[in-house]
């Protein structure tokens, strides 16, 4: 089945280009029925008069931030914020802004720690009929969340083009021959049509509820541009999205609360090119000292960041007018007013119980105005009183902006990267957090990785319950983008939820009812003992036992409660008194695992508020002006100055050093690291010739040891052949004319003497040694040294003479490689040149 379009869809699809709109719908529309609902709907936007519409004059600029609009009215006198007596509505708190004021032009501006949360509670006696949502079905309110599961919803945004997806009951799956095979999606809600309220009923309305019930709530719509996020998130006058309505919501919710008071306070930022921007400050301001997320973990504190006090419904529609017109939008390739920012609209709730007499908290005497209060650390926050602990709730309303591609637009485009690299950080921080929560592992999830999950980290982590609705274009050209928003709904499905209440607790109040509890169970106790005997004796051995039982469980009770106040006080008295620390012996193991495991609640919830506070606290000095607050103007004014110029300064420096310096030290870094490089490797494969040269004269030192050896002993031999030779009077037998070549022998009849002349005389006598010396001559190799394989080596002495390089002796070697040695010698010459009776040949 196709998706289904309704009536009011019809004339809808009649639109032209409902999702490529490049021109305004105020100029697509004609003036016909058919095509004016949308298009007059999105120009006259009614709560947020802007969601939309506010978001400033086309053009193909992220449009600049412009100033608010200064309709209001300068304090003056102490204001009357809260009308105990006649019970009507409390006052916004006007907190100053710039141009109201002549002295300090923004000092106020931030600091809404100024305004007394008891002047701006809100409870059902002052919430006007105007204020509560006429239109919400009130017999509808599902449990979601309950499962700690996220509400994944699909929106399917209305087109004329042909639908590449089917919807059957709560499934989607493409067109069958659209895909492969089609995969099966299924999720909570898969809404159709342009109709907001049944949007927000079925993904918004449970999480509202369970914001103001106490739990931390998020709603973010993800899709890609186009799609119909900020239409379901803000909509429009004829439609207007889940913020206006979950607001109208809140205060329908306090109405029918009798039993409690409400401080509400709203926020509004955006995350444009990774920079959070507060919405809610001027211009000016904002971007010269964006919002840092400040902690770690679940404590994360945004500041600076202005949090406006609201009262009505009028006053969250002049914040909501505040911080869309603040809103950065532009024309794209697909959207022509495309949000080029996440946006994320917070609402804290903080809330306690009325006084049992069910009257508001008196407000203290002698009320100030807003600006002259001394500030509360960490802003605006409500106080547990009276033994009322006060109930903090954070609902936050997230439009993501849309996963896109490169556009025609260079800013586009670079805007683009930013938002598609948060996207993805978000895609890959639920993946993990899936696959932990599927796997029961702990893998680290890169929320640090964007400035959007650092900011959702506690709510990602499962500290919140969030409804998640994806915004998909149904068409043909889309599907590529759709499966992949389908395929993110489909992981966050998976991932694992734990919210809880937060509660702060007056322990004042708390310790004093432990202590008239201990009182009262003293007496009984007491009265008991003192009737003990008498009753005893009336008493049957049962009942006797059952007695005893009693008093032990009341001293049990009595015990327990005293240890509860030692600890209090000893975590009291250890604040100033650090040798003195709280001790875990103080745990009774008398206890049940019940109260046992409520006082480890109660504990964890009080580590988690003091570390709320302390991050408040600590974020509260650093954006503490250097100033105090009575200092005249002048300085005021000059100091900011001096902060923005030093920002601006500092700005420059960074983007110089990453310029300037950054980029060419890592060019000398990468450019050193390659030279050397060259040269170790230059260096290894020298060092390697060199070795393997070395092994080579090593072998060539073997060899000639041996060449050595073998040359003595074939001199030994020829000694002992020359002088068998003599002994035999060959000697005598060859005389020859001495001649010029040949001198006379120098001492006829010797050994020496006749080999010398052997020598000299090698050639001519060769043919008559022949047979003399291939019999007799051990020169010649035996049979042995056949065998043993040297048979191929030629004879030494004709090896010495005919060698070459290789068989040269170390030191040849070596005397050859120096620089300007003359040509080899014979290294026969060099290895008989020191001996005696050998002749060098002439
Ligand atoms: N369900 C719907 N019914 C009728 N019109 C719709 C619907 N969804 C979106 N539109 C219209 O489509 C246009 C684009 O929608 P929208 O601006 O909400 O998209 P987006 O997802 O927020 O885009 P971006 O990410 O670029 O900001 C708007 O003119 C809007 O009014």
């Amino acid at each position: 089945m196709s998706v289904p379009a309704t009536p009011s869809t019809a004339s809808k699809l009649a639109r032209p280009t409902p999702f490529t709109p490049r021109r305004p719908p105020s100029i697509l529309s004609n003036g016909s029925s058919s095509t004016s609902d949308l298009s007059s709907r999105s120009n006259t936007p009614i709560l947020l008069q802007g969601a939309k519409k506010f978001k400033a004059p086309l053009s193909s600029e992220s449009r600049i931030r412009t100033t608010v609009p200064k309709s209001r009215s300068r304090p003056g006198s102490p204001t009357k914020l809260k009308t105990p007596v006649d019970g009507s509505r409390p006052k916004t708190p006007n907190t100053p802004r710039k141009g109201d004021f002549d002295e300090g032009p923004f000092l106020s501006e931030m600091d809404v720690s100024r305004i007394d949360p008891e002047e701006a509670l809100v409870d059902f006696e002052t919430v006007e009929a105007g204020d509560i949502s006429a239109d919400i079905d009130e017999s509808i309110l599902r449990e979601y969340g309950k499962d700690d599961k996220v509400l994944v919803s699909i929106r399917i945004r209305p087109t004329d083009a042909a639908h590449a997806w089917d919807i059957v009951d709560k499934k989607i799956k493409l067109n069958l021959g659209l895909g492969k095979a089609p995969q099966d999606f299924h999720f909570d809600e898969i809404l159709t049509g342009s109709e907001n309220k049944p949007v927000y009923t079925a993904v918004a309305r449970s999480h509202v509820c369970a914001a103001m019930d106490g739990y931390n709530a998020v709603i973010f719509a993800y899709g890609q541009t186009a799609s119909g996020k900020t239409f379901t998130l803000s909509g429009d006058e004829d439609q207007p999205g889940i913020i206006p309505r979950a607001m109208k919501d809140i205060f329908a919710y306090i109405k029918r609360t009798p039993t409690r008071e409400y401080l509400l306070r709203c926020s509004y930022l955006e995350i444009y090119n990774e920079s959070i921007h507060d919405l809610l400050a001027p211009p000016s301001q904002s971007s010269a000292q964006p919002v840092q997320i400040h902690g770690s973990g679940n404590n994360i504190v945004l500041s600076p960041l202005r949090e406006e006090v609201v009262t009505s419904l009028k006053s969250v529609k002049e914040v909501l007018q505040r911080g869309e017109g603040n809103r950065r939008t532009a024309t794209t390739d697909w959207n022509e007013r495309s949000s080029r920012s996440h946006s994320v609209f917070r609402v804290v709730i903080e809330s306690r119980e009325r006084d049992r007499d069910g009257r508001a908290t008196p407000t203290p005497s002698g009320r100030q105005t807003p600006g002259f209060r001394p500030p509360t650390p960490g802003g605006a926050r409500l106080q547990a009183r009276n033994g009322r602990s006060v109930q903090t709730s954070v609902l936050s309303l997230i439009d993501l902006a849309g996963s896109e591609k490169a556009t025609s637009d260079k800013e586009r485009t670079r805007e683009g990267k930013f938002i598609n690299t948060s996207l993805l950080t978000l895609g890959s921080v639920i993946s993990t957090l899936a696959d932990n929560s599927a796997k029961n592992k702990t893998d680290h999830v890169p929320f640090r990785n964007s400035k959007l999950t650092r900011m959702l980290q506690p709510s990602l982590s499962g500290d919140a319950r969030i409804s998640v609705v994806c915004t998909i274009n149904p068409s043909k050209d889309a599907i590529p983008e759709s499966t992949s928003t389908l395929q993110f709904a489909q992981r966050i499905k998976k991932v694992q939820l734990h919210a809880q209440k937060k509660e702060v607790v007056d322990t004042d109040a708390l310790l004093e009812r432990y202590r008239k509890e201990i009182e009262e169970l003293k007496q009984k106790l007491a009265e008991r003992e003192a009737d003990a005997p008498v009753r005893s004796r009336r008493l049957s051995a049962r009942e006797q036992l059952d007695e005893s039982r009693a008093m032990h469980d009341l001293n049990a009770r009595i015990k327990q409660l005293t240890k509860l106040i030692l600890t209090s006080q000893t975590v009291d008295e250890s604040k100033g008194d650090e040798s003195r620390p709280s001790s875990p012996a103080k745990v009774d193991f008398d206890m049940s695992p019940y109260q046992l495991q409520q006082e480890l609640l109660s504990a964890r919830r009080t580590i988690d508020t003091q570390a709320t506070q302390i991050l408040s606290l600590e974020a509260a000095i650093l954006a503490r002006p250097a100033l105090p607050p009575d200092a005249p103007e002048s300085e005021k004014d000059k100091l900011l100055q001096e902060q923005a110029k030093t920002i601006r300064e500092l700005e420059i420096v960074v983007k110089g050093y990453e310029e300037n310096l950054g980029e060419p030290l890592r060019k000398v870094k990468e450019d050193v690291e390659k030279e050397w490089s060259d040269k170790v490797e230059k260096e290894t494969k020298l060092r390697e010739e060199k070795e393997a040269w070395a092994d080579e004269l090593v072998k060539q030192l073997e060899k000639e040891k041996k060449l050595r050896m073998k040359l003595e002993e074939e001199r030994q031999a020829l000694a002992a052949f020359v002088k068998k030779f003599d002994a035999l009077g060959l000697g005598n037998s060859l005389p020859l004319p001495p001649t010029k070549l040949r001198p006379p022998l120098p001492t006829p009849g010797g050994a020496a003497a006749v080999f010398a002349g052997r020598q000299r005389n090698r050639l001519q006598e060769l043919s008559t040694m022949e047979t003399l010396v291939e019999t007799e001559s051990p020169i010649r190799l035996s049979t042995t040294a056949v065998a043993s394989g040297l048979a191929s080596e030629p004879s030494l002495l004709e090896e010495q003479w005919d060698a070459s390089v290789d068989d040269m002796s170390f030191e040849v070697v070596e005397r050859m490689l120096k620089p300007g040695a003359s040509a080899p010698q014979s290294p026969v010459r060099e290895v008989f040149g020191e001996k005696e009776n050998v002749l060098p040949v002439s």
